[in-house]
């Protein structure tokens, strides 16, 4: 398997990955200041780079995974860590990070390139799309909509059935309990809009 990205939540993913039994054949970053991860030294060759089929975004903004799976590779394997607690009736898309300590429960859809962060909840027929963030220790209740992009604080709770739009940022620490907008920042308990990103 082949790494693109050498920082932090490069560093999670890939002792998953090690755990899972993966041979990690290369670790690449666009930063040229990066010389090595882990045990892993960093190439920035992307014309190699690009001959790769089987390759895991290890970036932590959802933007430049997005940008990034345009451009690179063909096969995206999930990475989920062996404590995650998953329900066998999920529909799970590809190269999503699923860290450790999650919970994932009955009927809950998530798409591609989506990370759940360590020790978040997903509860029954949640729907996550593309390129979200879950950071850790968030939990949504039921039948929470996350649309694509938009990253979940640490340590956020979201109300059941509200839906969040795409590209919005919900902050450390906030309580959602009705229907964030698009590209919306949102801080507080409850909830409110602080500024737009877009
Ligand atoms: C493994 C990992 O590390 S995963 C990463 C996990 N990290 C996170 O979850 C971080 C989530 N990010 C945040 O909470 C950020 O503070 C954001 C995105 C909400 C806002 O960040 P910025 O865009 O830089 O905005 P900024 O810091 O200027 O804050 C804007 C206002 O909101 C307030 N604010 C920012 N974050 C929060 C928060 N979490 N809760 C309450 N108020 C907040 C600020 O005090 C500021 O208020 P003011 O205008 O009255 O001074």
């Amino acid at each position: 398997m082949y790494i693109l990205g050498a920082g932090g939540h490069a560093k999670v993913v890939i002792e998953i990955a090690e755990l899972l039994g993966y041979e990690i054949a290369g670790v690449f970053d666009h930063n040229k200041d990066v010389k090595d991860v882990l045990n892993y030294s960093v190439s920035h060759d992307f014309d190699v780079f690009s001959k790769h089929k089987n390759v895991f975004f290890a970036l932590g903004n959802n933007r430049n995974r997005k940008k990034n799976s345009e451009s690179f590779g063909i096969n995206y394997p999930n990475l989920i860590h062996p404590s995650a607690i998953i329900t066998k009736r999920i529909d799970l898309g590809r190269g999503n990070a699923v860290m450790a300590g999650v919970v994932i429960n009955s009927s809950v859809r998530i798409g591609d390139f989506c990370i759940i962060n360590t020790s978040s909840s997903l509860d029954h027929d949640c729907e996550i799309e593309d390129f979200v963030h879950i950071s850790p220790k968030a939990a949504l209740a039921g039948n929470v909509k996350v649309k694509e992009g938009a990253q979940i604080g640490i340590g956020a709770c979201i109300k059941q059935n509200v839906t969040i739009g795409k590209w919005a940022v919900i902050g450390a620490g906030a309580v959602i309990i009705e229907d964030v907008p698009d590209y919306a920042v949102v801080v507080g308990n409850p909830g409110k809009v602080v500024k737009y990103c877009y």
